[in-house]
């Protein structure tokens, strides 16, 4: 590396042969053999890594230009909204500082000029803060330490006194929440400088839901952290790589990446306001994703009753709470080559060899049903049992036990979910039209209802499913609110194609079959509105309806419930659906928006842990091709310094300093390869370097690319 990309400061008097500075020459005293770019671009392809978008309007948001920095002028484009343009009325104007340089065999030393800031200007260790005074550019007072260039003092970079705790989340949200700010959000342009005093000192975290929630998520529970089988382990550019994210084929990866989620259930979502709620993933969509993870990481068990593999599926995990009845079962199961989860029907004692149907089953796609893989008999269960496998979305819940079952309105099921029978002859039993429509009343007086938005949403999507599948010409012929299954706000047709298998006849009448699956709907649209499954009685539960719904929606349920003459299509409900299909296009839209406004964030962080990643293979590495000096020379030795700048400052008396600014600045710019200079101090306090962030780029994907040269990947 060319020494001379550095500008260092030396103390007059010379550089002491044993010092790191001294090192770190002797070690730089060769030009590097390509440009910066081309090693850059080359550590780059090497690791395989995604290369960090150009961030030239990222450092233009967040780049804090000091006032008085070697006479850098201030850049002109700094957009409006950075806080960086408007100087605060608290600002305290920096003196005006001689600087004398002096180029010395390519490299360049500064000197200050001013003497009472050279006597003064002074840290009390190599990643101590200096105060709001410094800061200022106001004389320190006096220190045992080694004097310095007053204009490094001042350019100390402005995180040194940290911005007011509304611009910033406590490190137990940024840890916890995984959702950490971006670069070129806000919250790096909120990146205070120098003129707020120590005053606004981060407050400690305040213990709350939020604390305990992410200590929880930080402390991943014991057995996530036990490797899952080793299918699909990621390489190391894997886990490097884009995204970072778990996949279901890397239940490696996905269990040091999965929080556990026992935190769902104990404490309360209670959302982050104000500012911070920007910068983090919302709430819902947070709990909605880690009830998913909640799904797919829960530890393989091994049920002895049930087979270790069904053909190229292993891993069988009952997915029925009530347990298997003697007609079918249903599992999640693992493929045994990719890792992916799905779900496997099983029909128990069924030889039947499917259908033509199944195959057409086989080739529907639609987002509102769930897709058939494939159909095979298996004698794994120790029967002729026909397995069907779909895909496997996690997190579902049917309709039945989510709207129905749960309604906590005094519906006829027990505490197990089990329903009643209506008509049972037992005097205790609740009678259906009485009970039904007492339990529906009290609903009706205490809001208990599914709120009319929701069911048209329903109605839509179900009606989008039905259309493709009879488009396709096939019938349902299953739908009923067990098997709907829900997942997030998207309700998908489950187990779809089973009564194709169970049927042995093979010549139904299709569209006797479609026109059912129409009077289904109605019924199943009918149960959700009375939140009930019996509502037989169709005067009385219309009447219900209307309580509570508009006469769309009764209009809606009485023409699917009546049977025509006619042949009627789904295409028929469209003009019945209306204006409400455009409100719930607009809503899939708008979700649509935050997860892209949430995925921009979160390829921030992973592009931060990418760099994080980078500087833990390099830093303090015990050797490298047998020299235990590697880590401690060169550019490590810079990046050593570095990591102490960003995260082991401490305060003046000692503390650890933690800002979050401080680090996502740092670590942004370290990404961006900014030309900002940052200063650091060598540990025995002797030597201060005033590097580029460029140049500490530069020397990290050298370094990287050092230890990816010797690795074994
Ligand atoms: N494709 C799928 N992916 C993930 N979970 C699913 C999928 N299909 C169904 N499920 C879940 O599997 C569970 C069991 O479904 P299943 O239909 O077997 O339940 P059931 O009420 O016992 O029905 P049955 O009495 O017909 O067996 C339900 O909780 C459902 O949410």
């Amino acid at each position: 590396m060319d020494p001379s990309l550095y500008m260092q400061y030396s103390p007059p008097n010379g550089l002491p042969q044993e010092s790191k500075l001294a090192t770190y020459m002797n070690h730089s005293a060769t030009p590097p053999a390509r440009s910066l770019n081309q090693s850059l671009n080359h550590s780059m392809s090497q690791l395989s890594l995604e290369s960090s978008p150009p961030a030239i309007r990222k450092v233009f948001i967040s780049e804090f230009v000091p006032m008085n920095y070697f006479a850098l002028p201030p850049p002109t484009n700094l957009l409006p909204e950075s806080p960086e343009n408007s100087p605060p009325t608290t600002m305290v104007p920096v003196p005006n500082i001689q600087v004398h340089q002096e180029n010395v065999g390519g490299t360049t030393y500064f000197y200050s000029t001013n003497e009472a800031l050279n006597a003064s200007g002074a840290m009390n260790s190599s990643a101590s803060l200096v105060n709001s005074d410094s800061c200022r550019g106001v004389n320190p007072g006096p220190s045992a330490s080694t004097s310095y260039a007053p204009q490094m003092f001042c350019s100390t970079p402005s995180h040194m006194v940290p911005g007011p705790m509304m611009s910033k989340p406590g490190p137990e949200q940024m840890i916890g929440a995984g959702g950490g700010p971006s670069p070129s959000s806000a919250y790096s342009a909120m990146y205070t400088p120098t003129h707020l005093g120590p005053n606004l000192m981060m407050p400690k975290p305040v213990p709350g839901p939020s604390t305990s929630y992410a200590s929880q998520m930080y402390c991943a529970t014991p057995s996530l952290m036990v490797p899952g089988p080793m299918i699909g382990k990621p390489g190391p550019e894997q886990m490097m790589g884009a995204g970072g994210g778990p996949s279901p084929s890397t239940s490696y990866a996905a269990q040091m990446f999965c929080a556990p989620p026992t935190h769902m259930a104990p404490v309360p979502m209670f959302p982050k306001s104000g500012l911070a709620e920007t910068f983090y993933t919302p709430e819902t969509i947070r709990a909605e994703i880690y009830q998913r993870d909640k799904d797919i990481f829960v530890m393989p068990y091994q049920y002895i009753e049930l087979p270790e593999h069904v053909e190229m599926y292993t891993e069988l995990i009952p997915l029925e709470c009530i347990g298997p009845h003697s007609l079918t079962s249903s599992y999640r199961v693992a493929h045994r080559q990719t890792g992916e989860y799905f779900a496997m029907r099983r029909l128990h004692s069924y030889a039947s060899i499917p259908n033509a149907r199944i195959d057409l089953w086989k080739q529907l796609d639609h987002p509102n049903v769930v897709r058939l893989l494939e159909c095979f008999p298996t004698a794994a269960f120790g029967d002729n049992s026909l397995v069907m496998v779909y895909d496997y979305h996690p997190g579902c819940e049917t309709l039945m036990s989510k709207y129905i079952r749960n309604n906590n309105m005094g519906n006829s099921s027990d505490a197990n979910g089990t329903l009643h029978d209506p008509f049972s002859s037992d005097p205790d039993a609740p009678r259906p039209y009485t009970h039904q429509k007492n339990a529906m009343l009290r609903a009706l007086a205490c809001g208990a209802l599914l709120p009319e938005a929701v069911l048209w949403s329903f109605l839509v999507q179900l009606t989008a499913a039905l259309r493709a599948i009879h488009t396709a010409g096939l019938a349902c012929r299953t739908l009923d609110p067990t098997k709907v299954v829900m997942n997030g706000c998207r309700v998908r047709i489950a187990w779809c194609g089973t009564a194709d298998v169970m049927d042995h006849s093979h010549g139904i009448d299709i569209v006797q079959a479609q026109q059912e699956d129409l009077v289904a709907l109605g019924r199943l649209a009918l149960a959700l509105a009375i939140r009930s499954i019996h509502c037989d009685n169709l005067a009385a539960s219309m009447d219900l309806v209307a309580r509570s719904y508009s006469p769309d929606l009764q209009n809606l349920i009485i023409f699917l419930l009546t049977k025509s003459p006619g042949r009627r299509t789904v295409t028929d409900l469209m003009p019945m659906i209306g204006a409400r299909f455009y409100t719930q296009v607009e809503a899939l839209e708008r979700r649509a928006d935050v997860f892209e406004e949430q995925m921009s964030l979160e390829m921030d962080n992973g592009r931060l842990l990418r760099l994080l990643i980078k500087l833990a293979v390099v830093n303090e590495r015990p050797e490298l091709n047998m020299d235990p000096e590697w880590s401690e020379t060169g550019g490590r030795y810079m990046l050593k310094l570095f990591r102490d700048y960003v995260f082991h400052s401490v305060t003046e008396d000692g503390r650890p300093w933690f800002d979050m600014s401080h680090l996502t600045y740092c670590l942004n710019h370290l990404d961006s390869g900014t030309n900002t200079k940052v200063m650091l101090m060598s540990r025995d306090e002797q030597s201060v370097f005033v590097v580029t962030y460029a140049e500490l780029k530069h020397c990290l994907n050298q370094a990287v690319e050092d230890v990816l040269h010797t690795a074994v990947l």
